[in-house]
């Protein structure tokens, strides 16, 4: 294995600048994606996976802003920052141009699939037609050449009779088939990597299986990488190698999938596991995750789950934790941001407990970060935990 992961992503911080205050949409995350491997990027709603997966593709619009890190793609840079002659930051020379990005990575180098086909494909014009466009403009095929290479995609994400279903309109697939076809769309180009956010959430479980085997044996078939943004433990069970935990803008968890499912070290990773449906349980038994995420704008004070987490004590009111190794791992360290665990060192063995935290947990609980926008201020004593 090359030593050069093919996408890395280093401590990205995107923000939103809006009048009720800064949304830290993004806030330090660093994970990265090796060639022909599946990349999970998980939490729930708000947590920040499709601004990360946007501010990868360079597409984060105003008042959105990507405001720190780094991005590299292949060795190139998509996004970084150094200091000026002024002390600011700026960005760096060897960065690659919008265009650049717009011309020579987007869609050719990385490709994205988004949750509704519907907003990808245009009503009035027929599948095959923009396929073949799409193969045409960006591959510099003839038309003719670029209508067979449409027809054998549509053959190769498993549209059946695709000479016919060429030229029908979008609204005459099913929601599955559209999907299908924006996986054509997304390979056409053969790019190193796919970022697919959520693109099965809105189908029926059959369905949504059909197209995760469908995408399990074209990355084996292509060696395609793929960051797979989803809400869905059970889906990063089904697909994913690895994967990066998200909770309010961070990454609170990163693991490879066994070692994610078998030896949790996050209590919100847990949560989430104990809130997905699973054969050996039923319905009854699921424990929905309590309390509501917060609010970007203003995140809680500490490790920013306390509020609603069941092993939360005071330490964690106050100490912010970064992801840190916490067990060997199989073959990958197992990475975790718990100041419950030995590797942290903040005292959470002698901290006592909160009371009732994650019973009354909610908006209330979540209402009293230290400061606004700067609850992590650098030189906390907290233990040295903290970021910056
Ligand atoms: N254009 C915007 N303006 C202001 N805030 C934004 C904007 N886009 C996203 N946000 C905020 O950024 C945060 C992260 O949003 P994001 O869409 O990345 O979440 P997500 O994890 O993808 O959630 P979902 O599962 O619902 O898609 C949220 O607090 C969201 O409100
Ligand atoms: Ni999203």
């Amino acid at each position: 294995m090359s030593s050069e992961p093919l996408l890395r992503v280093e401590n990205l911080k995107t923000q939103f600048f809006t009048e009720e205050g800064t949304v830290r949409a993004v806030d330090g995350i660093s994970f990265e994606v090796r060639e022909g491997e599946i990349v999970g990027l998980v939490g729930e709603s708000g947590a920040g996976k499709s601004v990360a997966s946007m501010s990868i593709m360079g597409l984060v619009e105003s008042p959105g802003e990507i405001v720190g890190g780094e991005i590299t793609y292949k060795g190139e840079t998509l996004f970084g920052l150094e200091e000026g002659p002024d002390g600011d930051l700026q960005e760096r020379d060897d960065m690659l141009s919008s265009e650049e990005i717009r011309t020579r990575i987007r869609g050719n180098e990385i490709a994205v699939i988004f949750q509704d086909p519907m907003e990808s494909l245009n009503p009035v014009f027929t599948v095959g037609g923009q396929l073949r466009e799409f193969i045409e403009l960006n591959r510099g095929l003839s038309e003719d050449e670029a209508r067979a290479e449409a027809i054998d995609m549509l053959r190769e994400v498993g549209i059946p009779d695709p000479e016919e279903r060429y030229d029908e309109y979008p609204h005459q697939f099913s929601g599955g088939m559209r999907q299908r076809v924006l996986i054509a769309m997304a390979l056409a180009c053969e790019p190193s990597l796919i970022i697919a956010d959520e693109p099965t959430t809105a189908l029926d479980v059959t369905v949504e299986g059909q197209i995760l085997d469908l995408v399990d044996d074209l990355q084996e078939k292509y060696g395609t990488s793929f960051i797979w943004v989803t809400h869905d433990l059970g889906v990063v069970a089904e697909i994913c190698d690895r994967v990066n935990v998200m909770y309010l803008g961070e990454i609170v968890e990163k693991a490879t999938v066994d070692d994610l499912f078998y030896d949790t070290k996050h209590p919100y990773t847990n949560a989430l596991l104990n809130s997905i449906p699973r054969p050996d349980r039923t319905v009854t038994e699921l424990e929905a995750i309590e309390g509501v995420m917060p609010e970007a704008i203003s995140p809680p004070s500490g490790c920013r789950f306390h509020p609603r987490c069941p092993d939360a004590r005071e330490v964690c009111k106050r100490a912010h934790p970064d992801v840190k190794v916490v067990a060997d791992g199989d073959g990958e360290p197992h990475q975790a941001a718990c100041v419950k665990h030995d590797a942290f060192d903040a005292g959470y063995d002698q901290s006592p407990s909160l009371e009732g935290v994650a019973v009354d947990a909610g908006p209330a609980a979540a209402q009293e970060p230290e400061s606004e926008l700067t609850a992590n201020p650098a030189g906390d004593d907290s233990g040295g935990e903290n970021r910056e």
